[in-house]
């Protein structure tokens, strides 16, 4: 929770602003963060000083493994974070590629479960990182990257959390996650939870323990219309210790995430927090 603190400070201390032509809004801007979290010692890196969906960013997180592509998909596993960039993003309604109502395109889980080559061939890489793990093979190119250059054009939005990598090292499982752009107030406090998360998960279903998660962001903003909250309030409360997140130990293979895995396989314990603060959502 420090970490998370010391990032929103900075921001405020040292950030310059930047206009943003997607928005149309100014955000406050820093260059390259570095968070870490302790996977192995269930320190689960939820944020304190306000209440957090962690259940809606474990959803997500859910949604981008199982290769969903429908805001629909991602409602009826209990999140709502892509119904606006879905439905209500200018670019993205007027684009040749939507194939209707809540049609996010080739974003996310589909790059990493449905990756296509220049022949049309389609590649899992999920599934190549979860069959070499399981056997033990680190191959220096664990990778699962959403990001693909060539279908940004298909898409409603660029991935931000755009590239995990899974490492094996004296037994021990470890990932790297990287960030191009992230909304602190709101999208981190997914996106540090979605990170924990899939190291967690993924140390489970190939029978690793998990060692640390390494979170790398290089554009980190607050939007104009998100400072003063953050700065006159939520940066004005004293954080709780951190919680534990329990995961079924049922969840024993990609499959089982693929067909039963619901919200319900997941608790937090100890989650002590200050009130809700809603910040406004940029689309
Ligand atoms: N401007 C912007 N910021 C983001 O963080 C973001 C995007 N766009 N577009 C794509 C996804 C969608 N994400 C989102 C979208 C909405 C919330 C949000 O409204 N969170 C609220 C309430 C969550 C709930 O009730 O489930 C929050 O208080 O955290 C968070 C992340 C993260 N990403
Ligand atoms: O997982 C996510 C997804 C999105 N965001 C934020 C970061 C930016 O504020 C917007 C995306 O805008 P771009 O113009 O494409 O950078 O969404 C996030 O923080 N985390």
């Amino acid at each position: 929770m420090k970490q998370y603190l010391d990032l929103c400070q900075r921001i405020v201390d040292e950030g310059v602003w930047v206009e943003n032509e997607r928005t149309g809004k100014r955000c406050l801007t820093v260059i390259n963060a570095d968070l870490n979290y302790n996977v192995g010692a269930n320190e689960f890196p939820l944020v304190t000083t306000r209440k957090s969906y962690w259940k809606a960013a474990i959803a997500e997180l859910l949604g981008y493994l199982r290769g969903y592509d429908s805001a629909a998909q991602f409602r009826a596993i209990g999140c709502n974070t892509w119904n606006a960039n879905a439905n209500e993003n200018e670019a993205w309604l007027a684009n040749p590629y939507r194939k209707g109502e809540d049609d996010m395109g080739r974003v996310y889980g589909v790059q990493g479960r449905r990756w296509r080559n220049s022949v049309g061939e389609e590649f899992d890489q999920l599934r190549k990182i979860y069959d070499n793990l399981r056997n033990g093979i680190d191959d220096r190119g664990e990778i699962l990257t959403f990001y693909n250059p060539g279908e940004f054009h298909m898409g409603c939005l660029r991935p931000c959390m755009h590239t995990h990598t899974f490492s094996l090292l004296g037994g021990k499982l470890y990932l790297t996650s990287s960030q191009r752009s992230c909304d602190v107030p709101l999208g981190q406090n997914f996106n540090q939870v979605q990170v924990f998360t899939l190291l967690a998960l993924m140390a489970q279903i190939t029978g690793h323990e998990a060692g640390k998660a390494y979170h790398k962001i290089v554009n980190a903003h607050i939007y104009e219309d998100q400072l003063e909250l953050m700065r006159d309030v939520q940066l004005k409360r004293e954080p709780y210790p951190a919680p534990k997140l329990h995961i079924n130990p049922e969840i024993k293979s990609l499959e089982d995430i693929e067909t039963w895995v619901t919200l319900d396989d997941f608790e937090v314990e100890g989650y002590q927090y200050h009130e809700s603060i809603a910040y406004p959502f940029s689309v």
